[in-house]
């Protein structure tokens, strides 16, 4: 009865061993279903940036409530301009209407409204002309009847918004312009999902925490920051469980005390094949484990599971188990690449908003050494000059320990799997991920 196994099953040309990037994606598809998250929470707009709509939000009355002027300028009845008598229009000033007030006096046609940005259009009148092309003396307005036509410089009710049409979906992430949005409809508070819960732990015993004095043949634990910044950036709930020593017992303990607390374990070490990893053994003893060699670089080993929230208590569910590989761009990129888009799933994202980065289109202008049957991933600088294609540069040393080149990028160049070795000038696909990561 194992959930890994029945969905390995299912999955045409499935090969642990040799599991190409497109195969891991269908296998977390249908191991992290959008369903975790039920729970959800009434937030006020100022905390409700990146949560994700726990339902539909439907316009209580439409934006602009009222047709209205898209210019400083004279409003008139735009028949005018269908034959003018000449080459001047000249128009009654009846008044001005100021935004935030509708005009309440008498206008015939043939007279025009002063009118300001936002005001509300007056009954009869559709166009307005900007100021900058009018003359005005004495109650007269005079323009060229060539300057604009019928209809011009007036904004619509409802060409926002629509009342009863609905304004944002469940399952979008609010962005500033969402929260705008749910401002213009007068709503307060928004609600959400609640936040995803995501603990992690760094494993290996070289490696060193902060504070720890240096130590030969031993380096500082760089992914518990970058995987904090990660999860940060995606507005989960971070549960921070540290460095956790290459020992069972140890590793058994952070392994349940993860799933206890959190929706999703990211962990990273201990997945390849070395001696001295416990990792794989303590992860295969406490969840139902998949255990991969990934068609890619980097980020080769990776496993993939469910671990038990309650062991015995099959009701309390699973935390999914990310076990990422221990270099530290391989946890970059196989974050971006699987974890991600999974993570946006179990937050309650809907398809659109879980989607993967758009890949960006540019022209490579190095060559790039590339063997077919693997996806890479090379970090990479793209520049842009008007008028022309993106152009990427390869980004510093590509091995995947090697963090400043990352620093240094700000996109991957995805090769893809049955891609061979790029020209210069040739197009390839970048996977920007300035502001994602
Ligand atoms: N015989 C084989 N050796 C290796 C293989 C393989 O297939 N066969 N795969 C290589 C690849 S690719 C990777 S990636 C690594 C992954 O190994 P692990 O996931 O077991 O990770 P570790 O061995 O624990 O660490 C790898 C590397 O990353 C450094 N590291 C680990 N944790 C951190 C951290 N928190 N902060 C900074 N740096 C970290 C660690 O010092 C190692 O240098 O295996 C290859 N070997
Ligand atoms: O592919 Mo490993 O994952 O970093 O070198």
């Amino acid at each position: 009865m194992s959930r890994v196994a029945d969905i390995a099953a299912a999955l045409a040309g499935y090969d642990p061993k040799a599991l190409s990037v497109d195969g891991v994606q269908a296998f977390l598809a249908s191991l992290v279903e959008p369903t975790v998250l039920r729970e959800r929470e009434y937030v006020p707009l100022f905390e409700a940036l990146g949560r994700v709509l726990a339902e539909d939000v439907v316009s209580p009355f439409s934006v602009p409530p009222h047709d209205n002027s898209a210019m400083d300028g004279f409003a008139f009845d735009g028949a005018v301009l269908d034959s003018p008598a000449s080459e001047i229009i000249s128009l009654r000033v009846a008044g001005t209407a100021l935004a935030g007030a509708a005009w309440r006096g008498a206008l015939s046609q043939g007279d025009a409204l002063k009118i300001m940005t936002g005001a509300v259009m007056p009954a009869g009148f559709d166009t307005v002309v900007p100021q900058e092309f009018c003359t005005v003396e004495g109650d007269t307005v005079r323009f060229p009847a060539n300057a604009l036509r019928r209809g011009d410089n007036r904004r619509f009710a409802g060409e926002d918004l629509m009342q009863g049409r609905p304004a944002l979906l469940q399952g979008e992430r609010l962005t500033p312009a969402g929260l705008g949005l749910l401002a213009s409809l007068g709503q307060a508070e928004v609600s959400v999902f609640r936040r995803l819960r995501v603990a992690y732990f760094s494993t290996g015993d070289e490696i060193l925490s902060l504070g720890e004095p240096p130590r030969e043949g031993a380096v500082y634990d760089s992914n518990r920051y970058t995987v904090f910044g990660l999860l940060t950036r995606l507005g989960c709930e971070v549960v921070d469980l540290g460095m956790v020593r290459d020992d069972p017992a140890a590793l058994a303990a952070a392994l349940s005390e993860a799933a206890r607390q959190a929706d999703a374990i990211i962990t990273s070490g201990g997945v390849s094949v070395g001696e001295a990893d416990h990792t794989r053994a303590v992860m295969r003893q406490l969840g139902d484990m998949a255990f991969w060699r990934v068609a890619m670089r980097p980020g080769r080993p990776m496993a993939v599971g469910l671990v038990p929230k309650a062991p015995g208590n099959a009701n309390a569910g699973a935390a999914v188990l990310f076990g990422l590989p221990g270099n530290p761009v391989a946890v970059m990129v196989t974050f971006l690449a699987f974890v991600r888009p999974a993570l946006l799933r179990l937050m309650g994202c809907n398809a659109s908003s879980a989607a993967p980065p758009p890949l960006l289109r540019a022209r490579s202008a190095v060559s790039i050494r590339k063997k077919p049957g693997r996806t890479e991933y090379q970090r990479g600088r793209v520049t842009c000059t008007p008028g022309a294609l993106p152009e990427v540069r390869i980004a510093g040393n590509q091995g995947s320990g090697v963090l400043s080149s990352m620093v240094e990028g700000n996109g991957l160049v995805v090769l893809h799997h049955a891609q061979g070795s790029v020209a210069p000038g040739d197009e390839v696909d970048v996977m920007m991920f300035d502001g994602v990561v």
